[in-house]
């Protein structure tokens, strides 16, 4: 048996920190295949493999390499799971969380981890209509309940219909203990990262403070550059700066990798945590960035394509027709979800 799979490149492979799963990869497309089988592969840079026919022997691929062929990520440009080839843009969706509680009452929120309010939770699901049609292979989100709770929700309204599941690498155990077993359930499911990087800026003793109250005592001025500043920081909090220091570096080592392996990207986060992405992604200067402000629930899309990020704007109406405008790839995903769905 072994012998009739050595057509085929097999092996094992390091996939989401330490699990090892066993998969078959033939013709660019990877399925969950049964233990035993190993052929030697190498990757390359990109994610493109190539194998000593017929050698038996176990896959050598770093985590990064490796991620991009993981079938839960498969992109999902690959409605029907024809084997696929690599799409030459991909989409990346950046959200901030829906309207909190502590949002509603005008307190100083940072690391603080407060839920959504029923608004903000109307504004996450009319999100999720707004990007219903835009592919998602992949979802980042803070660590933080109102961004995965604004995740969770905008997906509920997306045509493609795949179940995010947040990943569980914390431990061993953990990781183990929330292992799929179906090969067709991973094909269905979007992971989902938490990261404490993609937090809110940490607001320091402003946290749980009423903001109008603190401007009334330390002044408007001052409380305006503790907002909005790049880098004056609030006391003991951290600045724009400061934020973006970790917020951008987990984008350009997690996340930037899978948008150029060729998966869409949401990710859910915070006003200053994504402030902070966009900057690097539009490249604005540290003055440029103090004017820019998000509202909460408003999906922003860009295009990922020959390494450049190119700025869509937010899909404003549930038709998005000005933004289906702009690429063939996105409104060819539209098209396969219509003949899918009808
Ligand atoms: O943390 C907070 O209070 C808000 O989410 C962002 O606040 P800001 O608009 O004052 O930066």
């Amino acid at each position: 048996m072994a012998n009739a799979m050595l057509h085929q490149i097999v092996g094992t492979l390091q996939l989401l920190g330490n699990s090892r799963t066993n998969y078959e990869i033939r013709n660019n497309s990877v399925n969950l295949i049964p233990k035993g089988f190993k052929v030697e592969v190498e990757f390359s840079k990109r994610g493109i493999y190539s194998s000593r026919e017929g050698k038996l022997g176990v896959i050598r691929a770093s985590a990064s390499e490796t991620s991009v062929v993981d079938p839960v990520l498969a992109p999902s440009n690959n409605v029907t799971h024809e084997p696929r080839t690599k799409p030459n843009e991909t989409a990346l969706i950046l959200i901030r969380h829906g309207e909190s509680l502590w949002n509603e009452k005008n307190l100083f929120t940072g690391c603080v981890d407060v839920p959504l309010t029923k608004k903000g939770v109307e504004e996450a699901i009319e999100a999720g209509r707004r990007i219903s049609n835009i592919p998602v292979d992949m979802i980042f989100t803070s660590a933080l309940i109102r961004a995965q709770m604004t995740a969770m929700l905008a997906m509920t309204q997306h045509r493609r219909k795949k179940v995010p599941i947040i990943m569980h690498n914390e431990s061993e155990q953990a990781k183990a203990w929330s292992q799929i077993y179906s090969e067709e359930t991973i094909k269905q499911s979007i992971p989902v990262i938490a990261a404490w990087q993609l937090n809110e800026r940490m607001y320091g003793e402003l946290q749980g403070l009423n903001k109008q109250e603190t401007a009334d005592r330390f002044g408007k001025e001052k409380v305006h550059e503790w907002r909005r500043s790049y880098d004056i920081p609030p006391p003991d909090g951290e600045s724009l700066e400061m934020c973006a220091q970790r917020a951008v570096a987990y984008f350009k080592d997690n996340i930037e990798p899978q948008l150029q392996s060729g998966k869409s990207v949401m990710i859910a986060a915070h006003g200053n945590s994504l402030r902070s992405i966009i900057m690097y992604l539009d490249q604005l200067t540290s003055q440029e960035v103090i004017s820019l402000e998000l509202s909460t629930g408003i999906p922003m899309l860009y295009i990922f394509k020959e390494d450049n990020f190119i700025r869509r704007g937010s899909p404003v109406a549930p038709t998005e027709t000005g933004v289906y405008a702009y690429t063939r790839g996105l409104a060819q995903y539209r098209q396969k979800l219509d003949e899918m769905l009808h």
